[in-house]
C-alpha cells in the first residue's frame, strides 16, 4: 500500500465511525421523538381530535426548512423527510382511534 492509499483508507474509516456515530443519534433521537408522539396519539384519542394537524405541520416544515438552510442541509430533503416522518405518525394514530 502507498502512503496515499493508506492516508485514504485511515480518512474513510475515520468518515465511517462519524457516520456510525451520527445514525446511532438519529435512531436514539426518533426513537425519542416517537414516545412524544405516541403520548400525542393517545391523548388525541382519549379526546377525539383528529390524527392530523394540517396547520401545525405547516409551522414545522417552514421552521426545520429555515433550520436547514441555516445548516447547509437541502431544505426540500429536510421537507421531505418530516413529512415522511409525520406520516407514519398520522398512521399510528389512526390506529389508535380504530
Ligand atoms: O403535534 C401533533 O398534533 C402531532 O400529532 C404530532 C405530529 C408530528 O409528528 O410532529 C403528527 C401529526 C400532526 O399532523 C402534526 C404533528
Amino acid at each position: 500500500m502507498t502512503d496515499a492509499s493508506s492516508r485514504a483508507a485511515e480518512l474513510l474509516k475515520e468518515h465511517r465511525d462519524s457516520i456510525d456515530r451520527l445514525d446511532a443519534v438519529l435512531v436514539y433521537t426518533l426513537a425519542e421523538r416517537f414516545k412524544h408522539t405516541q403520548a400525542v396519539g393517545r391523548l388525541k384519542a382519549e379526546h377525539a381530535l383528529p390524527p392530523s394537524d394540517p396547520l401545525r405541520e405547516s409551522q414545522q416544515i417552514e421552521r426545520l426548512q429555515r433550520m436547514a438552510l441555516d445548516a447547509d442541509l437541502d431544505p426540500e430533503f429536510a421537507k421531505n423527510f418530516l413529512n415522511f416522518i409525520i406520516g407514519e405518525v398520522i398512521q399510528h394514530h389512526k390506529k389508535h382511534q380504530s
